[in-house]
């Protein structure tokens, strides 16, 4: 058992390494709810050479200031408004984009939509100008399309490197993992259970078939699993008073960079990621990825899926066609 808890962590990448590193991490809506939690927990992670927040919002140096007030021996800089973003970017390693809006009341979905849209069209304009592209991870929803979306404007604006551009969708593995050891009165920290397909309640496919320990729960407790897993987004949005959750976001944003940095020393390392990928008849497709110094080298692939599974697959990908396809057309009308 002692191994498999290794494995796991090592899978997750909660490992840190001591290795000297020199690397630099630039959070562009670092002043955001979700930006601000994860450049808290960058703060203290060993090896980051310089961490830097990005935001337009006017208070992002008071953010910086707030963060420098934890003592780390990790330089901090932080710069605001737009015209500021290409200063934020140079030198950096791993990008992460958190900003655009939250899901909130008020907010509808069309303006959410656009002012999401509008921001990774935005950083992913200004990366591709970067001398050389840079690991770059998108947490602003909705992922299924504005990752493909970056991948055109990547594409056209500068040298677009796919294996280096990530939507990061740690969370669903984190929630899967902690559903299923709630259902089965089990020790998180033992339990594994791996999410294919996108980042929505209809792409989203739990692999109860793969899990760790062995799944005995027969077709009907698979489903109903497979709702309760597929509403966490809505429910957790409900009971936040209609918010989007930020903390274990931020949390899975940090393992995510974590993975990366791991890779980028030369070690064995994979993550829970949404890139494109071509072998499932889609352009895009997430899932555990494995990844070497210059990005992703491949992913998971498993056997034996059960006929539920399959069938939540084919109408996953059918979802996410559509999806890649918004994130082409989206880009006709900015
Ligand atoms: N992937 C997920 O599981 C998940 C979960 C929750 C939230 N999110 C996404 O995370 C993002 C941030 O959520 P939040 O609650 O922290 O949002 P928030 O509303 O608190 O903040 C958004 C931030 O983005 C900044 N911003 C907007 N345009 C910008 C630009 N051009 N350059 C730099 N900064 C810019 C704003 O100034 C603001 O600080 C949202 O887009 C949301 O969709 C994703
Ligand atoms: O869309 C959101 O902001 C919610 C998020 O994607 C989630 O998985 O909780």
């Amino acid at each position: 058992m002692h191994k498999l808890i290794s494995r796991r962590i090592l899978e997750l990448c909660s490992t840190r390494s001591t290795s000297k590193r020199n690397y630099q991490v630039t959070v562009v809506g670092g002043a955001s709810d979700v930006g601000q939690k994860l450049s808290m927990l960058l703060r203290s992670e060993p090896g980051i050479s310089k961490l830097v927040v990005h935001d337009t919002r006017m208070h992002t140096p008071g953010v910086v200031m707030d963060l420098s007030h934890i003592p780390s021996d990790i330089p901090i800089k932080g710069y605001t408004g737009e015209d500021m973003l290409e200063t934020a970017l140079k030198g950096a390693n791993i990008v992460i984009g958190v900003g655009g809006i939250i899901r909130k009341p008020g907010i509808t979905e069309k303006l959410w939509l656009s002012a999401n849209t509008e921001f990774v069209r935005i950083l992913s304009k200004h990366v591709a100008k970067m001398d050389s592209m840079p690991f770059l991870g998108i947490v602003t929803e909705p992922i299924n399309y504005l990752v493909p979306m970056a991948a055109e404007v990547l594409r056209s604006h500068g040298d677009y490197d796919s294996r280096k551009l990530f939507g990061i969708t740690g969370i669903d593995a984190l929630r899967a993992q902690s559903l299923f050891a709630a259902e089965n009165n089990l020790n998180p920290n033992n339990c594994y259970v791996p999410v294919i397909g996108g980042h929505s309640e209809k792409t989203l496919v739990p692999l109860l078939s793969q899990s760790t320990p062995t799944s005995d729960f027969d077709a009907k407790m698979s489903e109903e699993f497979t709702t309760k897993f597929r509403q966490f987004e809505n429910k957790i949005i409900r009971a936040n008073r209609g918010i989007s959750p930020t903390l274990s976001v931020a949390y899975s944003a940090l393992l995510f960079t974590r993975c990366i940095l791991n890779a980028m020393d030369g070690q064995p390392s994979r993550v829970h990621a949404f890139i494109e990928n071509n072998d499932f008849g889609t352009a895009y497709f997430g899932g555990m990825v494995h990844l070497d110094s210059q990005g992703v080298k491949d992913m998971q692939i498993y056997t034996s899926l059960t006929q539920y599974e399959l069938h939540l697959l084919e109408r996953s990908l059918d979802e996410l066609r559509k999806d890649a396809l918004k994130g082409k057309k989206v880009l006709e009308f900015c």
